[in-house]
């Protein structure tokens, strides 16, 4: 149940968030917030990460539909003891839910986070984004960590 809170919380800031990009800036406007690593910049994305497929918004909506399905699924499932993989899929669910709420009502995502990592210039993303990228990172670390732990009970 509170995973769907936790969600619930990462769309209403994503939302948010969104809301003030859109209201108080146009489109390529840019704030500094640390000068060579992290600007506000308002931008819109048609397509997926990187920009790929521009404008397929059915492709956009069967896979996401399909990822909050499988999130829904993995969350009923969940043990009492697996609350950091229950936090990593609440995270995936806000932040594709947040993505799906714009590509629904604006048929664009609203992007604004700019950072430069070094002197690569990182794709411009979101607090949907971020969600999306932890949650994957968590589940990442979990499956691996986990794999290690088998290997070793396996090796005594
Ligand atoms: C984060 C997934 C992208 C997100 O997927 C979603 O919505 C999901 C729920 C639905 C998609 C239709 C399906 C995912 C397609 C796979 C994909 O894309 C490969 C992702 C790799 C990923 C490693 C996990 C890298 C990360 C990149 C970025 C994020 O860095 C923090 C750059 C984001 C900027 O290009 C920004 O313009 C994107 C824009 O906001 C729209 N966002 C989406 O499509």
């Amino acid at each position: 149940m509170y995973y769907y809170l936790l969600a619930l919380f990462i769309i209403l800031l994503d939302q948010a968030t969104k809301w003030i990009i859109v209201s108080y800036m146009n489109i390529g406007d840019r704030i500094t917030v640390i000068e060579n690593f992290l600007y506000i910049t308002s931008h819109r994305n048609r397509g997926a990460a990187w920009g790929i497929l521009q404008g397929q918004m059915w492709f956009f909506y069967i896979v996401t539909v399909i990822v909050v399905v499988m999130l829904v699924i993995y969350i009923q499932r969940l043990q009492s003891n697996q609350r950091l993989f229950g936090l990593a899929l609440s995270l995936m669910l806000g932040g594709a839910i947040g993505n799906f709420i714009d590509r629904i009502f604006r048929k664009e995502v609203v992007d604004f986070i700019d950072t430069y990592i070094f002197t690569y210039d990182f794709p411009i993303f979101n607090i949907a984004d971020s969600a999306l990228v932890v949650g994957v990172g968590i589940i990442l670390i979990l499956t691996l960590f986990e794999g290690k732990l088998d290997k070793e009970k396996k090796d005594e």
